[in-house]
């Protein structure tokens, strides 16, 4: 995932910064510079770039300074501050209630995946309990109801269109109003993909939403659409009230600063993002957690997002209740046994786990041949049943435990937060288990043992 890369750019430009003898007005201007050509990389808008560097060089007067503070820190902290400003819109997006009704409304250019997204958003709270609708508004593309409607099928969600009408916004009002009726709590209408030259479009997209009043308007934006995605997402801002932004195609090779950029031309948070085409490959995007301290916000950075809280939902989500805490207990033990991993399992695809885990990039992952010296593992016929079980190859059980085994030796003794908080994390953590956590290439990318335990020390890495 390039945000990783990105991680690990902006580590090793502080951690060169961190290792010069004085902090002068050289060693932090090429440290910002090496910063900068590192977001531009990763595709984050310029004019965001430049007012990332202007506001760190305001904070940091090493000139006004009073003597024994420590320099390297307060760069750190404004590098740190300006990097969690980028990915958070400063306020929540408004957030439906089970229960009562809401109008969601979709927009994005032509592509971006909404008719997908919009799907997924319904099955995501179906699976919660809620009674989700699917309205189609998009008379611009034709097939655009039927792959709804295909969609909508496959998930047994109702779903509202016509072959007839020509005119999105009495579709768009007829469905609301028949979804109210049928008390359905999420009614969710799908518009057609536009770009912000075609004013007609915009138009119509403002009369659609006009019409609707929807709770909240949702941005989808394809991750790879790289610099464009400030100039559109403003667009789209301009005409209707966005207030939260959806980001597919998470799974491909996109460098992800695009979504720097919504967020900051929408002012809205990332609340979703799209990482497959199936229905299920779609994950609560969250940066607070990432707020508690900033060395979790180093470690997301670094890992590419590694999402405490999306793990520990994944686990809330789908471990029966009276096992939750046994599976927790087993984690932090490092305690690992096969019924565990049939757990796991189903939790999801394996890279999409592993890369939950702090500490455990997917791609970080050595893959070499099982070690068959434990023979409970290795048993044929348990790994089979597995298999079975879980509905997956043997071949990947095989992966996997061959990857978890290795994991679990290396999260022995690590306390996990509680649902929601990772503070607890952070405060059991010394710098030998965090250590012990980090797979060798990471530790050498911050700098080594020696550089992971000063960082510990001085506050930079920890709550
Ligand atoms: N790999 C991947 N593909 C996705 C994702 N989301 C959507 N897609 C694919 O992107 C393509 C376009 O998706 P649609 O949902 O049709 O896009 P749209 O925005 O509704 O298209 P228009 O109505 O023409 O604007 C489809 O092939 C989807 O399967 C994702 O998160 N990952």
């Amino acid at each position: 995932m390039v945000l990783a890369q990105l991680g690990g750019s902006i580590s090793r430009a502080l951690h060169q910064m961190t290792n010069a003898t004085v902090i002068d007005d050289k060693v932090l201007n090429d440290c910002l510079k090496e910063i900068t050509r590192a977001l531009l990389r990763a595709d984050v808008q310029s004019n965001l770039v430049d007012d990332m560097h202007t506001n760190i060089k305001n904070i940091v007067n090493l000139q006004h300074l009073a003597a024994g503070l420590n320099k390297r820190k307060i760069i750190q902290q404004a590098v740190f501050d300006e990097l969690c400003k980028m990915l958070d819109a400063g306020k929540p997006s408004f957030t439906p209630k089970k229960g009562k009704s809401s109008v969601v409304m979709f927009v994005g250019l032509q592509g971006s995946g909404k008719t997908t997204t919009c799907t997924k958003y319904a099955y995501y709270h179906q699976k919660k309990g809620w009674k989700p609708a699917l309205v189609c508004a998009d008379t611009f593309r034709a097939g655009a109801f039927d792959q709804l409607k295909q969609n909508a099928t496959k998930a047994n969600i109702p779903c509202y269109g016509s072959y007839m009408e020509s005119d999105p916004v009495k579709i768009a009002v007829d469905g609301v109003e028949r979804f109210k009726n049928e008390n359905c709590d999420l009614i969710i209408v799908d518009t057609s993909g536009r770009h912000k030259q075609e004013a007609a479009l915009f138009e119509e997209m403002r009369r659609v939403s006009e019409a609707t009043k929807p709770d909240l308007v949702i941005f989808v934006m394809d991750s790879s659409i790289g610099q464009a995605a400030f100039d559109q997402a403003q667009a789209f801002k301009q005409s209707v009230a966005v207030g939260a932004v959806i980001v597919t195609k998470m799974d491909g090779h996109a460098k992800g600063g695009g979504a720097l950029s919504a967020v900051a031309a929408t002012k809205s948070p990332v609340i979703f993002i799209g990482t497959g085409e199936h229905m299920d490959e779609f994950e609560v995007f969250d940066v607070k957690p990432f707020h508690s301290s900033e060395y979790l916000i180093f470690l997301a950075f670094v890992l590419g997002m590694g999402d405490w809280s999306g793990f520990m939902d994944k686990i809330h989500e789908v471990i029966p209740m009276d096992q939750q805490s046994e599976l927790l207990q087993k984690l932090s033990e490092g305690n690992f046994t096969l019924k565990l991993f049939q757990n796991i399992l189903k939790m999801g695809p394996i890279s999409q786990v592993l890369s939950m885990l702090p500490g455990v990039s997917a791609e970080l992952m050595p893959k070499g041949q099982l070690d068959s010296s434990n023979p409970k593992i290795m048993n044929e016929s348990r790994i089979m049943r597995i298999a079975r079980g879980s509905g997956r190859q043997v071949r990947e059980v095989m992966e996997m435990l061959e990857e978890y085994k290795k994991i679990w030796s290396k999260m022995k003794g690590l306390k996990f937060p509680n649902k929601g908080g990772m503070s607890g994390l952070s405060r059991n953590m010394n710098a030998q288990q965090m250590a012990k956590v980090l797979p060798p290439q990471m530790l050498q990318q911050i700098g080594g043992m020696g550089r992971l335990q000063s960082l510990m020390k001085s506050g930079g890495l920890c709550t």
